[in-house]
C-alpha cells in the first residue's frame, strides 16, 4: 500500500499560547486537498511545521513515509513549499532565477533549462522571462517562486494562500498548473480564503480552527455533517461557530 502523502500524528506548537493543539492529519497520495480555517486558526504553522521550517514542540509528521525531523533533507527533496509572501531575487530574471533554483537542486544545465522554459510557458511569463524580478508585481513574483518551487518535481505542493493579489488570469493559470499536477499524480496541499477555489478545486476540505482538525471530507460529507443543504461558506461558517463552541 502506498504511504500517504502526508500523515501528521499529534501535533503541537506553541508561541505564547498554544496554536497547534494534538494535530492528527492525513492527506493521501495524489490529492489535492484544501485547508480551511479562520485568521489565526494556526494553518500557516502547521504547513511550515510540514515543509521543514519550524519545529514542532512534539507530534510527527510523515511525507510518503519519511520522517520529517528524522530524515530532513530526504523530506525536503520531494517537497515544494510556496509560502504567501514570495522570495525571488530581485537581480535576477525568472529564467536565470529558476535556473539558479536547478542548480542547488543539483539538476544538469540542459534539463534545468528545459524545465525553466516549461514553467515560464505554463505560468505565462514568457513575455517577461528575461525581464529582472525586481520590477515585478507581487504576482508575477508569485508566479516565479511558484515555478521556482516546482523545478525540482516534488513529489508533495504544499502553498499557503498561492492565490491571494492574483488577477483572474494569473489565478487561471496558477489553478490549472495545480490541476495539471495532480492529474500528473502529484498531491497538492494548499490553504485559502477563497471558499469557491476549496469547493472547485479540492477533492477533500479539511477545516482547522485553533489549531485543531474539526471537520474534513468531500464537499458532499461536510454538507450531510451539518445536516442541510448549504454551500460551502454556510457549511464554513457553521463548522467554525461549532468549533469555536466546543473550545
Ligand atoms: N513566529 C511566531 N511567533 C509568535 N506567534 C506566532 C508566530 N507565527 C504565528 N504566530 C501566531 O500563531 C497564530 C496562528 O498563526 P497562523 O499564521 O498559523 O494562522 P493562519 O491560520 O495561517 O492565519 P491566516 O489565515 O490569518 O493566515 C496566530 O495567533 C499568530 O499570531
Amino acid at each position: 500500500m502506498t504511504a500517504p502523502a502526508l500523515a501528521i500524528t499529534s501535533l503541537t506548537k506553541s508561541f505564547d499560547r498554544p496554536v497547534v493543539n494534538a494535530l492528527d492529519l492525513t492527506v493521501r497520495a495524489g490529492e489535492f486537498y484544501a485547508l480551511l480555517g479562520p485568521n489565526g486558526a494556526g494553518k500557516t504553522t502547521i504547513l511550515r511545521m510540514v515543509a521543514g521550517l519550524l519545529r514542532p514542540d512534539a507530534g510527527k509528521i510523515e511525507i510518503f513515509g519519511i520522517n520529517t525531523l528524522q530524515d530532513p533533507i530526504a523530506a525536503k527533496r520531494i517537497v515544494a513549499w510556496v509560502s504567501d509572501e514570495p522570495m525571488v531575487y530581485d537581480r535576477l530574471t525568472p529564467l536565470e532565477y529558476l535556473e539558479f533554483v536547478a542548480g542547488l537542486w543539483q539538476i544538469d544545465a540542459t534539463a534545468a533549462r528545459t524545465k525553466a522554459d516549461e514553467l515560464i510557458d505554463w505560468l505565462g511569463l514568457r513575455p517577461h522571462a528575461n525581464e529582472l524580478c525586481g520590477g515585478f508585481s507581487k504576482g508575477m513574483m508569485q508566479k516565479v517562486a511558484l515555478a521556482g518551487a516546482l523545478v525540482h518535481d516534488p513529489k508533495l505542493i504544499i502553498l499557503d494562500e498561492p492565490l491571494t493579489g492574483l488577477d483572474a488570469g494569473s489565478a487561471r493559470q496558477v489553478k490549472d498548473v495545480l490541476l495539471g499536477k495532480v492529474r500528473d499524480g502529484i498531491t497538492v496541499i494548499m490553504t485559502t480564503h477563497i471558499l469557491e477555489v476549496a469547493e472547485r478545486m479540492a477533492e477533500r476540505i479539511g477545516v482547522i480552527t485553533n489549531g485543531k482538525l474539526i471537520a474534513e471530507g468531500t464537499l458532499a460529507e461536510l454538507r450531510t455533517r451539518i445536516g442541510r443543504e448549504s454551500s460551502l461558506e454556510d457549511i464554513f461558517l457553521d463548522l467554525v461557530a461549532q468549533g469555536s463552541a466546543a473550545a
